[in-house]
């Protein structure tokens, strides 16, 4: 609702009220439009405030309404009455303006804004656009080139930086609606003719056809199949060549089309999943809203490789005081060279000074007696990490939080080597650390819930989607992704190439394909991994054996590259070739080619033609079966913790909302079909073979997502 008072005797003073971020729910848009009318019918009152309860703004249309039927007054015509108002009208902007209220906020004459505020227009991350006549009011304020990026990206922007695109007209460190009244007092009166946004003339660039193909091109890139960004650039353009009601009416068929999309449902499913994983579950019932984090304020990491420099400069930018322990002399003259260049850059890109002083470093691990928690990031050993957490008990202080940064050993064991197993969790960091959003925090059968509390907070100060996973191997994310590697060489020995299942995937959204994606990261990683688990094994075995191992279908096909030296962009050679070692872009390789018809040839297998669907089919309902059965195990509590993990960590396309979620809007009755289909043409891939949750589903009728963990529930106590 909104609430109406008269203040300084003649200033009408509307404050939208609608905890936590005064959303344009259909009772605020109701209330806004009654109060507008009470102060614009009151004689007394000379000029109007806007503002929002508990400095608070507006964080825009209430998104639980999409998707319902709507009703309430619409936006359009209320922003314009607002515009049309014969008194001015001045925006009160503290915390957040986004979407809908910073269109409400353009539809004033005048906004005055807090230095801590926000404003955007992030519906492009929804799924949509602003189309409550965002997309012709911003070019028309501050230029096409400035309201293009701001519209497609989504991005939020400080008060300062809006004061200088022209976005808000003062900006304020002190009481923001005291300002906004005694602003509205000065007004009072004054001509409004100059301040109707949608009177003014869009500044039309001379190069407009250029910018807006160079845009669109841009967006088409980015954001692969994703439909929102492109209507957003047609949005603009309507805006820069019609006249303002004619741009109005394309904003409308635009929003029309995006409204009922399947990839606004997914990005709104993701912005939901994305708050809904903080409030995790263990399987013993413990929970965040029982569970009370231990205050961090400083931290230590021990190993400065590339994941632990990552780490400690994440943990700095969070603001806590960092012991960063190295014990090689020359590891840690290197790492504090590259972590000062690593916070500098930062700070240069995001404005702010470079959190240098709040890294202190040393070679022993005796600097780490007095943190709150350490975070181990040594290299990937089991036997390593022991003895480091033998030394870190003997060191720490009582009841430091042990945390180790592994992607898949078994956290379980390290804590049983350690006196106080309920202290030790698995942080799972994504490389690099100080840039991915992604955190897996695992918890074995004895961490503490306060533990994983902790880990959890930590993470969401370091601004990283923190998602609470059990322990098995490979955890939720990468567990999933040994079977899409799996199958993504299968298709190779049948008949494919890897530019072949790169493009499918590419077209799917991902930014890159599997293949592209290894040479990336490096292929020795996987194979160093594959050899001490007992399956690469040394030189070329031909016979039918060569492909199976413990019974089952395995691909050599990663390892024999690797024997060539071939560790992907490091080495200028993987699955692709590159100009020299470290070049970025992948370019076909004949050898490849070459190499793998010989490795056919040996084997026996005939090159059969493979299209993009089975390449999709395949790779991904095999990633999906092993989600259903990480949900069936309990690894991870719902469908929206994996879904959170693969957007976040794996690029995973956020218009198609999740490996989970994307099976559902395909179908799970038709996932199961497919799935059947390949395991009986594979009967030796056996993660092939759906698994009972998905069956259970499908036999249930196929519920939406927000109903699996009923069905599994279901499905576990009749076991
Ligand atoms: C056929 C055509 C039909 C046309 C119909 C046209 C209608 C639309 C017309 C115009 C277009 C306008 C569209 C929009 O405005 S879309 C919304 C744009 N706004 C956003 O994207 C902002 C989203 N919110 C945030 O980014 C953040 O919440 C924040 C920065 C405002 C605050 O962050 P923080 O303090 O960290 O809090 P949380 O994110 O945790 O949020 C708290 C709580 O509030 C819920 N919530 C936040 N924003 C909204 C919202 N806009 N609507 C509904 N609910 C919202 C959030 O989900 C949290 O609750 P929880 O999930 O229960 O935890």
């Amino acid at each position: 609702m909104a609430q109406y008072t008269r203040v300084s005797g003649v200033v009408g003073l509307i404050t939208l009220q609608n905890p936590p971020v005064n959303a344009l729910s259909a009772v605020v848009r109701q209330g806004i439009v009654d109060k507008v009318e009470t102060a614009l019918s009151d004689p007394k009152v000379k000029s109007v405030v806007i503002c929002g309860q508990n400095g608070n703004f507006c964080g825009g249309a209430d998104i639980k309404e999409f998707g319902t039927k709507m009703f309430g007054p619409p936006l359009i015509p209320m922003i314009h009455s607002i515009e049309a108002a014969n008194k001015p009208v001045v925006a009160a902007i503290e915390g957040s303006a986004l979407g809908g209220g910073l269109e409400l906020a353009l539809g004033c004459h005048y906004r005055i804004a807090h230095s801590k505020a926000r404003l955007g227009l992030p519906e492009v991350t929804l799924g949509l656009l602003p189309a409550a006549g965002g997309s012709q009011r911003l070019p028309r304020l501050i230029g096409v080139p400035a309201a293009l990026n701001l519209i497609t990206t989504g991005r939020h922007v400080t008060a300062a930086e809006a004061l200088q695109l022209g976005i808000v007209d003062q900006v304020t460190d002190h009481n923001t609606v005291d300002a906004a009244v005694k602003f509205a007092l000065s007004v009072a009166g004054r001509s409004l003719d100059a301040r109707r946004i949608s009177t003014y003339p869009c500044p039309r660039p001379s190069d407009l056809d250029a910018l807006f193909e160079e845009v669109m091109q841009k967006v088409r890139q980015s954001a692969r199949g994703a439909i929102a960004p492109v209507a957003c650039v047609q949005a603009v353009r309507a805006a820069a060549t019609l006249p303002y009601t004619q741009g109005m009416e394309r904003e409308k068929e635009l929003m029309a089309t995006l409204f009922t999309s399947g990839q606004a449902r997914a990005m709104q499913y993701i912005f939901f999943a994305q708050r809904a994983v903080g409030r995790w579950r263990m399987p013993s019932g413990a929970s965040w809203d029982t569970s009370k984090p231990r205050p961090v304020t400083k931290a230590a990491v021990i190993g400065l490789g590339t994941m632990g420099r990552g780490i400690a400069v994440a943990l700095a930018r969070a603001g806590l005081s960092v012991v960063a322990v190295e014990t090689q002399e020359k590891q840690l003259l290197e790492a504090k060279q590259a972590m000062s260049s690593m916070l500098e850059r930062g700070a240069k890109r995001r404005g702010g000074v470079p959190a240098l002083g709040l890294i202190s470093y040393s070679q022993s691990i005796q600097a780490a007696a007095d943190v709150d928690l350490v975070i181990e990031a040594v290299f990937e050993d089991m036997a390593l990490k022991i003895e480091v957490f033998k030394q870190l008990t003997a060191v720490c202080k009582p009841g430091t939080l042990l945390c180790t940064n592994t992607s898949g050993l078994d956290v379980d064991q390290l804590a049983s080597e350690t006196p106080n197993p309920e202290l030790v969790v698995g942080m799972h960091f994504f490389a690099p650390a100080h840039v991915m959003n992604l955190l897996e925090v695992v918890y074995g059968p004895r961490s503490s819930p306060q533990a994983v509390a902790t880990a959890m907070q930590l993470g969401k100060k370091m601004g990283k989607a923190s998602v609470a996973v059990g322990n098995c191997s490979g955890f939720v994310g990468n567990r999933m992704l040994k079977l899409y590697l799996e199958q993504a060489s299968f298709l190779l020995e049948e008949g494919a190439t890897p530019e072949l299942v790169d493009r499918a995937l590419e077209e799917f959204g991902f930014p890159m394909g599997v293949f592209r994606m290894s040479d990336l990261s490096g292929l020795d990683v996987g194979w160093r991994v594959r050899k001490a688990a007992g399956l690469a094994e040394p030189g070329e075995a031909s016979g039918p054996s060569a492909r199976i191992r413990k019974g089952y279908r395995y691909s050599p096909i990663g390892d024999l590259v690797c024997e060539q030296g071939r560790f992907g962009q490091k080495t200028g050679r993987g699955w692709y070739q590159y100009e020299k070692p470290g070049s970025r872009v992948a370019r076909s390789d004949p050898w490849m080619h070459s190499f793998l018809e010989q490795y056919r040839a040996r084997h026996g297998l005939v090159a059969r033609s493979i299209d993009h669907q089975e390449v999709l089919e395949r790779c991904l309902y095999s990633l999906i079966n092993e989600g259903f059965r990480i949900l069936e195990d309990g690894i991870a509590a719902g469908p929206e913790d994996i879904d959170v993990i693969y957007v976040f960590g794996y690029g995973w396309p956020r218009h198609r909302g999740g490996p989970m979620f994307y099976a559902s809007m395909v179908g799970l009755a038709k996932v199961l079909e497919r799935l059947e289909h390949y395991h009986q043409a594979h009967p030796d891939v056996p993660n092939l073979q759906p698994c009972s949750l998905l069956r259970r589903l499908v036999a249930s009728g196929s519920p939406p997502v927000h109903m699996w963990r009923e069905v599994r529930k279901k499905l576990h106590s009749q076991l």
